[in-house]
């Protein structure tokens, strides 16, 4: 039975001048990830949402037999619990629902999508996100599960530990989460005071949180959902303190789901969004877990007692720069889908009349509601596919990194620290503008929107608070300009501090040249880059000590890692639309859309551009 589509929003689409099919495909990776990514969820959701006949199933699975070369592992359950458990309780709305119902509800989903995830044999994580996304919209209880909880195993868990931990995760034997933020200490790692005490004795750490600020405090699912974490403490061994180390601990028995001994756990309340999503505290006293619990991939601890370091300290902090590059892909994706319900109830909605007497008009027809969209459309792109290269980037340096060759590491840092805050925030204030860009009705919870806003604004503060992670990106744009400052070579990304001029072709009367929009935002970031670290000189000169005059500086050193973001972005923008490939009318569009987006990004920054002329 086909949907009947507002004539206004058919009218609007009837209009474009491209083949959207082009850009659905681009944006998904191409053709046949994208007829995966819609097949998946509406073969589950005709499953689940509607009374199906035999006949039913088999027409869907004589479609599926038309992709059996890439469902060959699936297996059709007709009688699979989940599913007849799922079609007669069916879903239902959490907005209704107290905060106790709506994590039940959320946990109901969560776990019948588990369920089917193993049973379809879904391996691409990619999949397995879209797969989940549909029926778990919001915080989903297992979040910390699939990404930090799996990633630290995988990256700091020994051959031996991951053979025998991920396993347990991937089938869900555990349920686990990533503990490190304290009540006292969430940005400033050094200061954590949970410690894992080493007794030669019996070969084994023992835990403590000896004070309340200690006390393990925001964790996802640490309220009710895990039995286990891996957990971050201050190693302590023959007396010494070597740092902060991961560990697996225990928390609930497998069976009866009860704190185990010396565990004190719970929730800690109501938040500002992620209200599925149980974040907990966690106590432990003097808890002890065996010698082979602490994940030992670059540092170890001998059955002695002693300590053998890691080759770079900053290893056991790459579960943290994984999941940076989930929140810089995730925040495009967010706004790209606040900005999709705005366009489209733009299309809709008639307000006002343009020409008096000329009838009310769709409000997409005013100037001003075409500002506050097309530049988050042109936001949303602008992220998602810088993102793209930013992993691009990533992957080849982590490729390295597991052949133990670390030269990449600072870079990888900065790009996922300054990337991170960047997006985090153009999608926040682009979630909002879209909010706000439907009136009335962009305030219901029933537009979707402001469960965008109030779930993912949260992004903005963990995995490392925005502010501070611009600051961390700023070491290394810093140390990169004081070697440009002594003619020193320069990492591949940041030469342009050594080569930015401003000889700007296009004149005020020009269609503005795209080369000339790169070199704009290149030579504002290298000028920002510049001043932050004349300031940070000016502060040493005026006799404060390097961290003093780091303070001195810290708000210029901020907007240089924002500045930088903002070219890499616009750079990716601009280089991936020329060379994707596409058809002439899809092309000239999205260079169009490059435009706007880098001549607003000038607007909003004009102070920076006006200055650098
Ligand atoms: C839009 C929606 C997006 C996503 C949503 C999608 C799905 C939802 C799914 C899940 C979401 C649900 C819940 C979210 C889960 C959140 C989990 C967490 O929040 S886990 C906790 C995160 N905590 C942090 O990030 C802590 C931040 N603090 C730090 O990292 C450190 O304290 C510090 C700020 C970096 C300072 O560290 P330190 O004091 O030790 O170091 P220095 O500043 O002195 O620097 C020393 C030296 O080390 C280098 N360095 C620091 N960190 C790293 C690193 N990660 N990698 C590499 N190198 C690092 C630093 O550059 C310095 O080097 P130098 O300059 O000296 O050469
Ligand atoms: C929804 C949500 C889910 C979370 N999930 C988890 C999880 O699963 N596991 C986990 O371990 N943690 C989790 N956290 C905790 C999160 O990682 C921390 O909140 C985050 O790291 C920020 O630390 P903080 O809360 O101590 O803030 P603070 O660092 O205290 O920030 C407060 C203010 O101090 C400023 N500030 C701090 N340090 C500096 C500095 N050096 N220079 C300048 N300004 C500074 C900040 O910019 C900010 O304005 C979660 C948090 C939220 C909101």
């Amino acid at each position: 039975m086909g949907k009947s589509v507002n004539p206004d929003l058919a009218k609007a689409r009837s209009q474009a001048t491209f083949d959207p099919a082009n850009l659905t495909n681009y944006l998904y990776g191409g053709p046949e990830k994208l007829r995966r990514k819609r097949y998946l969820p509406a073969f589950v959701f005709k499953e689940l949402c509607t009374e199906m006949s035999l006949t039913d199933l088999c027409l869907i699975f004589l479609g599926l037999l038309t992709h059996v070369s890439d469902y060959l592992g699936l297996t059709l359950s007709i009688e699979n619990m989940a599913a007849k458990e799922y079609k007669e309780e069916g879903f239902k709305s959490t907005d209704d629902m107290s905060r106790e119902e709506a994590y039940e509800e959320s946990m109901r989903r969560a776990v019948y999508t588990n369920k089917r995830v193993l049973q379809l044999n879904l391996q691409d994580q990619e999949e397995q996100y879209y797969f989940r996304e549909i029926f778990v919209p919001g915080a989903n209880p297992f979040a910390l599960h699939y990404v930090m909880f799996k990633d630290a195993i995988n990256t700091q868990g020994t051959e031996d530990q991951i053979q025998k931990w991920l396993p347990l995760a991937e089938t869900y034997a555990v349920t686990g989460t990533y503990a490190q933020t304290e009540l006292g200490h969430g940005t400033f790692l050094r200061g954590l005071e949970t410690t894992a005490e080493y007794d030669v004795q019996r070969e084994e750490f023992i835990l403590n949180t000896p004070t309340i600020t200690s006390s393990k405090f925001w964790p996802g699912a640490l309220g009710k959902t895990a039995n286990v974490a891996i957990l971050n403490a201050k190693l302590i061994t023959k007396g010494r303190n070597c740092g902060m180390q991961s560990f697996w601990v225990p928390l609930r028995h497998l069976e009866t789901h009860q704190p185990l001994p010396g565990i004190t756990v719970g929730d800690i309340g109501p938040k500002f969004g992620y209200h599925t999503s149980d974040n907990g505290f966690l106590q432990l006293n003097r808890v002890r877990i065996p010698r082979e619990n602490m994940l030992m991939r670059y540092s170890k601890v001998l059955q002695d007692g002693t300590f053998v370091p890691p080759e770079n300290d900053r290893l056991v902090y790459v579960p943290m720069t994984q999941f940076r590059f989930v929140v810089i892909g995730r925040s495009g994706w967010t706004l790209a889908k606040a900005v999709t319900v705005a366009t489209r109830y733009s299309a809709v909605r008639r307000q006002s009349e343009i020409t008096p007497g000329g009838g009310e008009v769709q409000i997409l027809d005013f100037q001003t509601q075409q500002h506050k969209l097309f530049t988050q459309i042109a936001s949303a792109y602008a992220m998602i596919i810088a993102a793209k290269a930013a992993k691009d980037l990533y992957d080849s340096a982590f490729s390295k990194m597991e052949k133990g060759n670390l030269e990449d590491l600072p870079m990888l840092h900065a790009l996922t620290s300054s990337m991170k805050a960047f997006n985090t925030w153009e999608m926040a204030t682009g979630v909002e503008q879209c909010r706000m860009a439907c009136g009335g009705h962009g305030y219901l919870l029933a537009s979707g929107i402001p469960q965008m806003y109030t779930d993912m604004v949260s992004a903005c503060t963990y995995e490392g608070e925005n502010t501070v992670m611009c600051l961390q990106a700023a070491r290394f744009l810093n140390k990169c300009q004081e070697a440009a400052n002594k003619g020193e070579r320069l990492p591949q990304l940041t030469r342009f501090l050594q080569t930015s001029r401003l000889n700007i072709s296009s004149s005020l009367d020009q269609d503005v040249d795209l080369n000339d929009i790169i070199a704009a935002y290149e030579f504002r970031a290298a000028t920002v880059i510049s001043e932050a670290n004349a300031r940070l000189n000016a502060g040493l000169a005026m006799g404060k000590s390097q961290s003093e005059a780091w303070n001195y500086a810290s708000q210029l050193l901020v907007k240089a890692a924002l500045a930088f973001s903002h070219w890499f972005t616009v750079r990716a923008l601009i280089e991936n639309m020329r060379g994707a490939g596409f058809d002439n009318s899809t092309e000239t569009l999205l260079l169009q859309l490059a435009k706007l987006y880098a001549l607003d990004g000038m607007l909003r920054y004009s102070g920076d551009f006006r200055k650098v002329g």
